[in-house]
């Protein structure tokens, strides 16, 4: 097995959103195919992989650092000892060179081409990537489907209450138990009427079945001021409060709100989530790590997540990735994660399951199509085929 070429590109997942730190005007991503010299049904047998949104492409480390390093490797050094791909001899060849910490935008190019490495091995192996990755760093014994809530509840231009209300029962319709709306965008008094009205209008009076996501926006006076306002409420979580690096800050925030936590999204590195578990005072009874894989070195480096949080006492249960997509889909089922993130709707082509995918009482499977099944999403699909066709 020899990958023969890479095929990176840069496409748009913009919208007119807005959370309470950026908007989504000119968000876009990497794509990236890598080809290899195994044919299959007179084709050859292609890995894909793309970063989620919230970071920007990160096509120009793929090109010029990454994929060099990878297309340039000696066969035997990107293959275990029974010559299968073994995508993490891989990934150490493309961080070669590459100096500790720093982590941000170079994590996010590693994501994309682990990402495209796990497709093609469980590809090259005929399998769905779940099962690849319950038999080489599992148990084998996967789960069968995967809790997602649905996230959106953004800020937009003339959103009305009532908007937002229809949106949260179009999730409902859709299967979803849980839903996810920002905050931190707007004063408190109207962020509360926001939550009530998803609460008392949707959620028949249940706060556990909604999260606030606050994007990072807040000090510490406003996370506190913000907390006292919310705990009656009874949210699912209360999500990244501060920021994303105050671990402190995010300390004094769990001494003082008895609910769930969430947070991660933006920590990018084992480091990062250990030093969260060190210094931010999560709690693993009852809140729940987001790193998500696409943006953070990939699978390979969420393993080393999962086993520092394993050593501090944590549940894979207690992580349910950020990003919506695919990829985190088959981790979560192939490493007992607690869920998925989801947002129906949004951030496409990329984000989202394969368009068969059905939600079930806020659960879904990741489907029987060899490697991540990016084959069936059809639109993402054309625009992945059309890098290297
Ligand atoms: O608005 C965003 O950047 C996405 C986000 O935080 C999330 O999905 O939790
Ligand atoms: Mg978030």
């Amino acid at each position: 097995m020899k990958i023969v070429s890479a095929h990176v590109g840069t496409i748009p997942i913009s919208s007119p959103i807005r959370n309470a730190y950026i908007d989504f005007s000119s968000m876009d991503c990497s794509i990236l195919a890598l080809v290899s010299d195994v044919i299959v049904d007179g084709r050859p047998v292609v890995g894909y992989g793309f970063n989620s949104n919230g970071r920007y492409n990160a096509s120009a480390i793929l090109e010029q650092r990454l994929l060099p390093r990878l297309l340039a490797a000696p066969e035997a050094e990107l293959l275990d000892d029974d010559g299968a791909l073994a995508p993490e001899r891989a990934w150490r060849v493309m961080l070669r060179n590459e100096k500790p910490g720093g982590h941000g935008e170079r994590s996010v190019a590693v994501g994309v081409a682990d990402m495209a490495l796990h497709d093609l091995a469980a590809k090259l192996a005929g399998v769905p990537l779940y099962r690849w990755i319950s038999d080489h760093y599992g148990d084998g014994k996967p789960d069968a489907d995967v809790f997602v809530y649905a996230a959106g509840g953004y800020y937009a231009p003339g959103k009305t209450l009532t908007d937002l209300q229809d949106e949260m029962h179009r999730f409902l319709d859709a299967g979803y138990r849980v839903v996810k709306m920002k905050i931190g965008g707007a004063p408190l008094d109207e962020d509360l009427r926001r939550i009530e009205a998803v609460i008392d209008g949707v959620l028949d009076g249940d706060g556990s079945r909604l999260a606030v996501d606050v994007n990072g926006r807040f000090d510490l006076d406003t996370a506190l001021e913000y907390a006292r306002a919310l705990e009656p409420l009874g949210l699912f979580w209360y999500e990244e409060i501060g920021d994303p690096l105050d671990y402190a800050l995010n300390a004094v925030v769990a001494e003082n709100y008895r609910r769930p936590i969430a947070t991660g999204e933006n920590l990018f590195s084992m480091q990062d989530a250990r030093n969260l578990l060190r210094y931010g005072g999560m709690r693993p009874d009852r809140d729940y790590i987001q790193v998500d894989p696409a943006l953070s070195y990939g699978l390979t480096e969420y393993r080393r997540v999962l086993d520092v949080l394993d050593r501090h006492g944590w549940s894979s249960r207690r992580c349910i990735p950020h990003g919506g997509h695919q990829f985190s889909l088959h981790i979560a089922a192939g490493l007992h994660l607690g869920g998925n993130e989801s947002y129906p709707g949004e951030f496409q082509p990329t984000g989202g399951f394969t368009d068969d995918a059905q939600v079930v009482d806020s659960r879904v499977a990741p489907g029987e199509l060899p490697g991540i099944g990016l084959e069936g999403k059809a639109e993402f699909y054309s625009v992945l085929r059309g890098l290297h066709a």
